[in-house]
């Protein structure tokens, strides 16, 4: 595993049957750092119920399991941390509660969010969206410059998101990002998720090796 630039997995808004399954088929496809639970207008029970049998399927494989949208469930629960959008409550009043956890903070295509988020001390930045994608509605658009500025002047890391896939990775890896989050490209995968993250990881080492050629 090559840590300059991992995979980030995110569920799907809505689970899929058999889900359970098709994590772990993903999860062990290859490496992936961490997953994020992303229920979108899902009631706390239900968000609660797929923790409890997600997450021991990612900590069983070292993978962190991250909630999306509430720092306060994601405490509740135990997870290994949360991810917060700029509308998604107070990141000081998350930064306390989840000590010792992971915190990572959106920051669309802001060099001020991403400073606002690296004094909170949050874990990572998050930068989106590099490109076109039908996961989600976007009003921001990012370019690989911003990943390129954060990585020269900051030592927190950054999570490159949106439409990404293997083809059009590479820029993202050159500029460095520290992480490549996903849902389509895993998800959507024609051949099933391990073949997502075994074609994600290998566009990411090829681009690596890029790198290490200077090319
Ligand atoms: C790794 C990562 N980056 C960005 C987002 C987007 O978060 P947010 O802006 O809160 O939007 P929703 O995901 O809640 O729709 C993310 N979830 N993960
Ligand atoms: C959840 C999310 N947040 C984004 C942002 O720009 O903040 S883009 C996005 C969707 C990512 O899904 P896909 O890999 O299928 O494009
Ligand atoms: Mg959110």
């Amino acid at each position: 595993m090559d840590d300059r630039c991992r995979l980030y997995l995110i569920t799907p808004p809505v689970l899929p049957a058999g889900f359970p399954d098709l994590l772990a088929q993903a999860l062990d496809a290859g490496d992936v750092a961490c997953l994020q639970l992303r229920l979108k207008d899902a009631a706390e029970d239900e968000i609660k119920r797929a923790v409890e049998t997600l997450m021991p399927i990612a900590q069983a494989r070292d993978v962190a399991f991250i909630l999306n949208d509430s720092a306060r469930l994601a405490h509740a629960l135990g997870c290994d941390g949360a991810h917060l959008g700029q509308t998604d409550g107070d990141h000081a009043g998350a930064r306390k509660l989840l000590q010792g956890k992971i915190l990572g903070i959106t920051c669309h295509a802001s060099r001020h969010l991403a400073m606002e988020a690296g004094e909170l001390e949050a874990d990572y930045v998050a930068f989106g969206a590099f490109f076109p994608t039908s996961t989600k509605e976007t009003l921001h658009k990012a370019d690989p410059e911003i990943l390129e500025w954060w990585s020269e002047m900051m030592e927190v890391p950054s999570v490159a998101i949106g439409g990404i896939t293997p083809v059009n990775c590479g820029p993202l890896v050159r500029a460095g990002t520290d992480f490549l989050a996903v849902v389509g490209a895993v998800w959507n995968h024609a051949e099933g998720p391990g073949a997502g993250v075994r074609t994600m990881n290998a566009a990411i080492a090829e681009a690596l090796a890029g790198l290490d050629r200077g090319s």
